[in-house]
């Protein structure tokens, strides 16, 4: 990862439409975990939660691969079960691990342990169980520069050390976002892939990403953790 101030090159793929966008990110992805598989029988793949994804799920789940072949994660889960409407898994359950895709395997975040930070070493020795690096790592991006469950105003997750676990327990962000308490991916977790996205769409979206692209600190706007990626440099998937 890039360190410092200076922000690496990013590759820009605009769309005129999320529909144009979906099938685009859908087709990209596709294209990648089939040539992981075609060189290493298998393929790990991280995607992001919230609502942004929903079209683009939708359309990969119809992609014939070989998804059996395929393991998934959640780059951060809000602590809830997942019959709650709020819950990431349940919008992969309910839009990614269908059709085709249904025969992937998922691997959960949320176990319901009381607590994220409970859980956090069961889940990390399931998520050792995933390919390394990821093949495929999708990033979403809140309107207040968040991504995962890394939130300005904390280090926590976004510092680097050799010896740490994969994932941390986060508190619950205040409104807009969904206000519990969170287990986010690591921002090393995150960028230790093969191919890194970032997916957002809006104009408002748009303008933040524009001030993420300048100089300032990481903890400021967490997405900058992506955008400061070198290898693989950033692709930034964007639609009004
Ligand atoms: O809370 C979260 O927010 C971000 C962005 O969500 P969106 O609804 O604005 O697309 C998401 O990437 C993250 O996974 C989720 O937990």
């Amino acid at each position: 990862m890039a360190r410092g101030n200076l922000m690496s090159e990013i590759l820009r793929n605009d769309y005129a439409t999320q529909a144009d966008l979906d099938e685009a990110l859908a087709g990209f992805v596709a294209d990648k975990l089939a040539e992981a598989i075609a060189l290493r029988g298998k393929a790990s793949m991280v995607v992001s939660g919230g609502n942004t994804p929903k079209g683009f799920f939708e359309r990969l789940s119809q992609r014939p691969l070989p998804w059996a072949q395929v393991s998934l994660t959640l780059a951060d889960e809000r602590w809830l079960p997942s019959s709650d409407q709020h819950s990431n898994e349940a919008g992969i359950r309910s839009n990614l691990l269908r059709n085709a895709a249904a025969e992937a395997h998922f691997v959960p975040l949320f176990d319901g342990s009381a607590t994220a930070a409970a859980a956090v070493p069961a889940v990390a020795q399931r998520l050792a169980c995933m390919a390394r690096p990821f093949d495929v790592v999708i990033l979403g991006m809140g309107i207040d520069g968040h991504t995962a469950s890394l939130f300005s105003g904390t280090q926590e997750g976004l510092q680097d050390g050799g010896d740490m676990l994969p994932c941390v327990a986060v508190p619950a962000p205040s409104e807009p976002n969904v206000p519990v308490p969170r287990l986010s991916l690591t921002a090393a977790t995150l960028t230790d892939c093969r191919h890194l996205v970032l997916h957002i769409t809006g104009v408002a979206k748009r303008e933040l990403l524009q001030q993420a692209l300048r100089p300032g600190p990481v903890a400021e706007l967490p997405v900058r953790l992506a955008l400061r990626q070198e290898r693989p440099p950033c692709r930034v998937y964007w639609a009004p």
